[in-house]
């Protein structure tokens, strides 16, 4: 039987992330780090653990079908590569930064620059657009030091927290991109590996909408439902059930996980009693 190549960090930022997704829609795979691939026992998939950098050649090339990436590295070195689904984890954006005692304006400040990074197209084709002409310092690692060392006036690198700029005396000064790890899909994909990675989208796109979720139940007095109905969203429309009590119902419904407090803070206001909130593990729409 055929089975879908897929490529995951092998060690990293990404790795443990994307075996939990794997493991969130049901698919159990043998086993580790240590080895280079893993089938699964319960889904036609084997696993690749492969280094996040090689893998858009990996890609390219159809060794694998498809793969979990930061969108990021897609976008420095393929570009060409297609996207089947974000999946909600590693955001992270790719900045330029600058030593915080630099008066920096604009981008024209870094004509005739030294830039220091690991992504050289990506800055290239932000440098093109704004026509800028700098001197790029590739370096594979570590690159917020080089400023302090003397080897760059600026760096292009990966922004989270923020805090190893900080660290660094540096300071964010342009975004050239926001990422999060990707499914991303092989231009050679077979045909009956297509409908296998249809399936597996399908399962992703499922358990993503239950993560971003909560489950919503409560008890309200009748006239007061009509209101409380105003502030629940739900799936098409919420459920109401009658207590046993006279007079009273029960609410369930599902609400985005970001307007959580500002719902249940609503809720309370309109009346409703007893509510209790549950994650979703999976939400087939
Ligand atoms: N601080 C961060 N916060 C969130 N996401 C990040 C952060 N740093 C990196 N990422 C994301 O995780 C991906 C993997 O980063 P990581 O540092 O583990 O690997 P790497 O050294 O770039 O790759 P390789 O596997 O080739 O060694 C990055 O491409 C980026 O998309
Ligand atoms: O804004 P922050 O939250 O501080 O994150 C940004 C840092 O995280 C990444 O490095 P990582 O820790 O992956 O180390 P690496 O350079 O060895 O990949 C990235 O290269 C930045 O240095
Ligand atoms: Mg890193």
């Amino acid at each position: 039987m055929s089975k879908l190549k897929i490529a995951v960090q092998k060690s990293g930022r990404l790795h443990d992330d994307s075996m939990k997704l794997l493991k969130d829609v049901g698919i159990s795979i043998d086993n580790g780090r240590g080895q280079l691939k893993a089938s699964a026992k319960n889904f036609p998939i084997e696993v690749f653990y492969l280094r996040n950098g090689d893998i858009p050649q990996y890609l390219r090339d159809g060794v694998v079908d498809a793969a979990i990436i930061g969108e990021n590295v897609l976008i420095e070195k393929g570009n060409d590569i297609s996207i089947a689904e974000k999946l909600g984890f590693s955001s992270c954006k790719v900045s330029i930064a600058v030593p915080k005692s630099t008066k920096y304006k604009s981008i024209q400040d870094l004509q005739g620059k030294r830039i220091a990074t690991s992504y050289p197209n990506t800055v290239n084709r932000f440098l093109d657009e704004n026509k800028i002409d700098a001197n790029l310092h590739i370096i594979n690692g570590s690159v917020e030091i080089a400023p302090n060392i003397g080897l760059a006036d600026a760096i292009v690198d990966i922004v989270s927290s923020g805090s190893t700029l900080f660290k660094n005396n540096l300071k964010e000064v342009e975004v050239l991109l926001h990422s999060e790890a990707v499914l991303a899909v092989s231009p050679l994909i077979f045909p009956k590996n297509q409908i296998i990675l249809s399936k597996l989208k399908f399962r992703f796109q499922s358990v993503l909408k239950g993560r971003q979720s909560k489950y919503v139940l409560l008890n309200a007095p009748n006239d007061r439902i009509p209101d409380i109905i105003k502030v629940l969203p739900g799936m098409k429309s919420p459920t109401i059930l009658p207590l046993a009590e006279e007079g009273w119902s029960s609410l369930h419904s599902v609400i985005n996980k970001n307007d959580f407090w500002e719902i249940i803070d609503e809720l309370k206001l309109q009346g409703a009693q007893g509510i209790l909130v549950g994650p979703i593990e999976n939400m087939v729409i």
